[in-house]
C-alpha cells in the first residue's frame, strides 16, 4: 500500500545527502581557492552517472541520472560560489534549453541579446560561463560565434549537443500567416518546409528564435520558428511541430569559461590558426596532424577582415592537449602556422 511517510522520509535522506556534498564542496572551496570548478563538476558527473550504469543497471536511466546529477552539481556550487552563465536569450531560446540541460537549474542563467554579448560577458568576467552556439548539423557553422572566436579571449570548457526540433508557433492559423520570424539559422534549418507551406510569405530574421517568438506574441499574423518551451512560456498556439527539414536536426554549443579543464579520459581540443598566404601552408599543417595521428572532427576557414584572401581556420580532434601526441601536434604547429592558439581540451560533448 502506498505510504507517503515512507517516501518522505527516502526525500529527507537525499537532501541530507545533498546538504553534506555542499558543505564539502564548500570546505573545498575554502581551502583551495580556485578548487573544484563547475565545469569539472559537470564532467564528473557525467563519469559518474555512466559508471553507476555498470554498478546498478536496473531503474533510472542514465540521460536521466546525468541530469538529477548536474542539478545537484550547479546547486552545491552555487551556494557555495555564485556565478552566472551567460546565453543568447531571452529565455526558451535554444540556447537557454542547452545551457539548462549542462548546468542545470542550480546556476543563475543571465540572458543577454546577442552572441557577441556573451563573448563579452565572459572576457569581461560578469559571468563566470556562457553558452554559445558553434555548429549546426543541418546549417553548418554559426558565423557569429566563429568571428569572436577569432579573437581569442576566452576559452572552450565544454561541449553541449541538443537535439533541436522547431515549431510553428503563432495566435493565428496557418492560412491567416502573413510573416514568419525567427533568427536565420532557424529559418534556414526549415526552409523546406517554409516554401513548401508557406510560399511567398514574408521571412524576418530575429537576433534569436525566442525574441521571434515575443513578436509573435504581440501580433496576429506573425508565425515564429521557435521552441515548444517558447511556446508555453509566450502563450502560443503550436500551429505544425517539428517543422525542421532534417529530423536528426542538431546544434553543438560551446560552453565558453576562463580555466582550463583537467584531462577528463574523453575530451577534444580546438585550435585556431593562420598561414601564410603561399602553396601548400595548410596540407603542411595538416600533415603535423596527421604525423600525431589526430583525426579532424572538425575544420573550418574564416575571412580575415580587411585581407583578401586570408583566412583563419578552426580545427577540432579527440584529445586533451595534455596528452602526448595533442602536446607534440602543437609544439610542432608553430612553425608551420603565422599565429597559434589552443581554444580549449574540454569534455567532449553530450546530447542534454
Ligand atoms: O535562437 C536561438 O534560440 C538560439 O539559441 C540560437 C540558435 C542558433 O543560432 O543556432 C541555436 C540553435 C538553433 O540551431 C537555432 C538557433
Amino acid at each position: 500500500m502506498h505510504d507517503p511517510t515512507h517516501l518522505s522520509q527516502l526525500d529527507q535522506e537525499i537532501l541530507d545527502l545533498i546538504d553534506r556534498r555542499q558543505r564539502w564542496v564548500a570546505a573545498q572551496l575554502r581551502q583551495q581557492g580556485d578548487s573544484p570548478n563547475l565545469t569539472e563538476g559537470m564532467a564528473e558527473a557525467e563519469r559518474v552517472a555512466t559508471e553507476s550504469m555498470a554498478t546498478i543497471p536496473a531503474g533510472i536511466p542514465a540521460a536521466a541520472r546525468r541530469s538529477i546529477l548536474r542539478h545537484i552539481v550547479s546547486a552545491c556550487y552555487q551556494a557555495s560560489r555564485p556565478e552566472r552563465v551567460a546565453f543568447l536569450g531571452p529565455i526558451d531560446s535554444y540556447s537557454h534549453l542547452a545551457a539548462l540541460g549542462y548546468f542545470g537549474e542550480g546556476t543563475e542563467l543571465s540572458p543577454v541579446s546577442s552572441i557577441g554579448a556573451v563573448f563579452d560577458a565572459v572576457g569581461r568576467g560578469d559571468c563566470g560561463h556562457g553558452i554559445v552556439p558553434i555548429e549546426n548539423s543541418t546549417d553548418g557553422r554559426i558565423v557569429d560565434t566563429l568571428g569572436r572566436l577569432t579573437h581569442g579571449n576566452v576559452n572552450i570548457t565544454g561541449e553541449i549537443l541538443l537535439a533541436i526540433h522547431h515549431n510553428l508557433l503563432s495566435l493565428s492559423p496557418l492560412a491567416e500567416i502573413t510573416q514568419v520570424h525567427s533568427k536565420p539559422q532557424a529559418l534556414s534549418q526549415c526552409r523546406g518546409w517554409l516554401a513548401d507551406h508557406l510560399p511567398g510569405v514574408q521571412l524576418v530574421e530575429t537576433a534569436s528564435t525566442a525574441a521571434a517568438a515575443e513578436a509573435a506574441a504581440q501580433t496576429p499574423g506573425i508565425a515564429a520558428v521557435a521552441s515548444l518551451a517558447a511556446a508555453r512560456r509566450y502563450g502560443l498556439d503550436v500551429v505544425q511541430p517539428s517543422i525542421e527539414d532534417n529530423r536528426d536536426n542538431i546544434t553543438r554549443f560551446a560552453v565558453l569559461g576562463s580555466e582550463q579543464p583537467e584531462p577528463s579520459g574523453d575530451d577534444k581540443t580546438t585550435l585556431l590558426f593562420e598561414v601564410q598566404h603561399r602553396p601548400g601552408t595548410v596540407a603542411d599543417v595538416m600533415g603535423v596532424l596527421r604525423d600525431h595521428g589526430l583525426n579532424l572532427t572538425w575544420i573550418e576557414s574564416f575571412p580575415k577582415p580587411g585581407r583578401p584572401n586570408e583566412y583563419f581556420f578552426i580545427v577540432e580532434f579527440p584529445g586533451h592537449q595534455s596528452e602526448p601526441a595533442v602536446t607534440a601536434a602543437i609544439a610542432a604547429l608553430p612553425e608551420q602556422t603565422q599565429h597559434l592558439a589552443v581554444l580549449g581540451s574540454y569534455p567532449r560533448g553530450r546530447k542534454v
